[in-house]
């Protein structure tokens, strides 16, 4: 169980996180629903580390613990896909390869970022966390710019990751196919105002 304990997080003088508390449960796929700007992704970010709260703090989880996916891909622009792969620690270029193909990438793989769609830099950001491992994953919108058809493809990777997985997504088709089950927020400041 991760476990967000009296977490404030504040821009300026506009709180996001004020003395939150929540329990997510370390199991299945569990879906994070809420209006954009109400403070999912600075849950995500403090979830991982990545943001350091006002006060509070996240019990359960350890830097390093996380694969993550945020809106924006984040791949190196420097680095081909397939070099953006590669450079996790013992990844193999033929393994990098193959993640490339699960996401339809193979023939992609000597392109740059600046030469990939937008989907196709998150599906590159996708498989990167994938391969990466770690105890959990954390998804933040996964499947912009992806249309339909290419979604449905896709989501056995993420059904199959094989680690608990924290989803933040807007859209139902995703929720209605992947969801054990669905937290629903609003703000901010961030609140749960509902589970299913
Ligand atoms: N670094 C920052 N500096 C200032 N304000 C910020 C910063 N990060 C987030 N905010 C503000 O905090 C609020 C919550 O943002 P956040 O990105 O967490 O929302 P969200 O629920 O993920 O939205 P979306 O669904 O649109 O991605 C927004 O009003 C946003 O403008």
């Amino acid at each position: 169980m991760i476990e967000f304990r009296n977490v404030s997080v504040s821009f300026g003088d506009k709180p996001v996180l004020s003395d939150f508390t929540l329990r997510l449960p370390e199991e299945g796929i569990t879906c994070l629903k809420g209006p954009s700007g109400c403070g999912k992704t600075t849950l995500l970010r403090v979830l991982v580390g990545l943001q350091e709260p006002d006060a509070g703090k996240v019990e359960g989880v350890a830097p390093g613990d996380c694969a993550v996916v945020f809106q924006e891909d984040r791949l190196l622009p420097w680095k081909t896909a397939l070099q953006n792969l590669t450079i996790l620690p013992g990844l193999e270029e033929k393994e990098a390869l193959e993640w490339l193909r699960r996401v339809e990438l193979g023939n992609e793989a000597g392109r740059y970022p600046a030469e990939l769609s937008g989907g196709m830099r998150r599906r590159v950001a996708l498989v990167r966390a994938l391969a990466y491992g770690g105890r959990l994953l954390v998804l933040d919108e996964p499947f912009l710019g992806m249309d339909e058809e290419l979604k449905k493809r896709l989501y056995p990777l993420i059904r199959n990751a094989g680690v608990p997985v924290i989803l933040v997504t807007h859209e139902e088709e995703d929720i209605r196919l992947l969801a054990d089950r669905v937290y629903h927020f609003s703000g901010p400041p961030l609140k749960q105002i509902g589970e299913d």
